[in-house]
């Protein structure tokens, strides 16, 4: 929706009295932190009351957010649907049992200009104004419009760097290669978007209707059950996790387990426990926080919408990103749209979604033009956080493909393995999931669908440190039927000048 000269004077005035707003809080709350330190003294003088106490931007009461069944998005109604309901309700599926989509009132959005949204998002970045310092929550107005700050649950998440990789382009033949750091988060994956926006939601459901949330649960690879317990420890809120039995890592599995979440190992794969959550949560008060629930994609959107923003509002050619259960791909492409419909940018880039041929049922729902999805038995993978074969978000990652003239790619074991470890030896430290979008870049470089000058940017999903123990055996040449091309092992040395000398000659030989 154009804005008339008027209108768009108005939301000048608006942007300039909400960065008057923001700024006048941030010093506020630099100068009440010493006090906020000596709070007995002091109640109530701490950033969060400095939020409540701060004037909402103007007109932004009209925002607003409901629920519609997917099926209406993909028919193009969106809030228009008949069908709708309240975010406040606790169901995740609509009426004929498709999936939710959250979805916002544009009309009321569009009432504010794009540079009035970029000039508000820009001038939250590096904050500590309530609760803006958060990437998800920067984008408030975008995500739960309607949520008190006060119920807010944050760990300032988000905000995460996008760097240029020059040499691993470089030996790519490319000049605009990127990579958007997402595990570099809290809890070491791109989850803490989603789930702050989730546990937020559920802490004002606990005020407002106590019986009907008792704890919060999730089946998870780990990266979820990790954010979840998380979230929900730094609210008081009780979770409860459901695990695959020996199929995620140590790093994830200790992290539920640190934040009191009632951890459940049980003897069968991601989707024999999203099975069992689903049957859990809809026979108790327990509230479901896998992406199923469309909430969750509401913060993970945003990593798109920072992208633009991190590239000053220019649209990269290419994103590449690793899918599993599919939400974040839907996730990515929610952001784009938003920032396209709201006139912050003029298109959309390519979506690329990269699986594990271990578990790939996209990649061969793709190849057969996305007719008849049949659901694969996921087999082990390294990528073990996407070790999934009945993907919840099927339907929402077509959509994004379809729209946006995507692909799938998918590597095998070796493939992603030599990715994550080639693109390390260029200073990265890769999950093999990221190892999954390296590998997809570099066949579709290597294929010429993407060009040496396209600005291209790989999502890397959790932290590398996640996934030691896999790493340490490929370095250490252990793993079956994969060679280790750029394994770099320890190499063992006596304790003697000598001996350490014709180690370092043999790898260097000029020193
Ligand atoms: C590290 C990591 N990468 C990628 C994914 C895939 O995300 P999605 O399930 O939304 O496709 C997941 C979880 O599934 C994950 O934990
Ligand atoms: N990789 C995920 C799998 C579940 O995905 P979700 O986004 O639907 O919660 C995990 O870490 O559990």
């Amino acid at each position: 929706m154009q804005l008339g000269f008027s209108q768009r004077l108005v939301a000048g005035t608006q942007a300039e009295a909400l960065q008057r707003g923001v700024h006048a809080g941030r010093s506020r709350v630099a100068a009440l932190r010493p006090r906020a330190a000596a709070s007995v003294e002091a109640p109530g003088t701490n950033i969060r009351e400095d939020a409540h106490n701060r004037a909402d931007l103007p007109g932004s009461d009209a925002l607003n957010a409901r629920y519609v069944p997917f099926k209406a998005v993909q028919e193009g109604k969106g809030i228009a649907s008949s069908e709708q309901y309240s975010l406040d309700e606790v169901l995740y599926r609509a009426n004929d049992g498709g999936l939710l989509d959250v979805q916002h009132d544009m009309d009321a959005l569009a009432r504010f200009d794009a540079a009035y949204w970029k000039k508000l998002f820009d001038g939250r970045v590096g904050t500590t104004a309530w609760p803006y310092g958060s990437g998800v929550w920067s984008k408030k107005e975008w995500v739960l419009p309607e949520l008190s700050s006060d119920d807010i649950v944050s760990m300032f998440e988000g905000n995460s760097n996008l760097f240029w990789a020059e040499r691993f382009g470089r030996e790519l033949g490319m000049s605009d290669l990127w990579v958007k750091q997402c595990g570099n988060s809290h809890t070491g994956s791109f989850k803490d978007l989603g789930m702050t926006v989730l546990v937020s939601q559920v802490n004002r459901l606990r005020k407002i209707k106590p019986e009907a949330v008792q704890a919060v649960g999730c089946a998870s690879t780990g990266d979820t059950s990790a954010a979840l317990s998380a979230y929900c420890a730094a609210a008081g809120i009780p979770s409860i996790v459901f695990l695959p039995a020996d199929k995620i890592s140590l790093a994830q599995l200790v992290q539920p387990i640190a934040n009191g979440a009632l951890v459940l190992s049980i003897d069968t794969d991601f989707d024999g426990c999203m099975k069992l959550i689903q049957e859990v949560t809809a026979a108790c008060p327990i509230y479901l926080a896998n992406s199923m629930n469309s909430l969750r994609l509401e913060g993970q959107k945003t990593a798109a919408i920072e992208i633009l923003q991190q590239f000053d509002w220019q649209v990269p050619d290419w994103v590449i990103i690793p899918g599993g259960n599919l939400g974040n791909i839907y996730a990515f492409y929610k952001g784009f749209k938003m920032c396209k419909d709201l006139g912050l940018v003029d298109r959309l880039p390519r979506l690329v979604c990269a699986q594990a041929q271990n578990a790939n049922p996209l990649y061969q729902a793709y190849q057969a033009g996305y007719e008849n999805f049949k659901p694969v038995k996921a087999r082990t993978t390294f990528a073990s956080a996407i070790q999934i074969g009945d993907p919840v978000s099927i339907d929402r990652a077509v959509l994004a493909l379809r729209e946006t003239d995507g692909i799938v790619e998918e590597a095998s074991e070796e493939e992603l393995m030599d990715a994550a470890a080639r693109a390390d030896l260029t200073g990265m430290f890769n999950c093999p999931h990221t190892g999954v979008a390296l590998s997809a870049l570099t066949k579709l470089r290597e294929r010429g669908v993407i060009s040496p000058s396209d600005r291209t940017v790989v999502v890397s999903t959790a932290h590398g440190l996640k996934f030691a123990q896999s790493k340490v055996a490929y370095h250490s040449k252990e793993i079956e039927g994969i060679v280790g091309r750029y394994a770099n092992p320890p190499v063992a040395v006596k304790e003697s000048v000598g001996a350490v000398m014709d180690a370092i000659r043999t790898k260097f030989p000029s020193v």
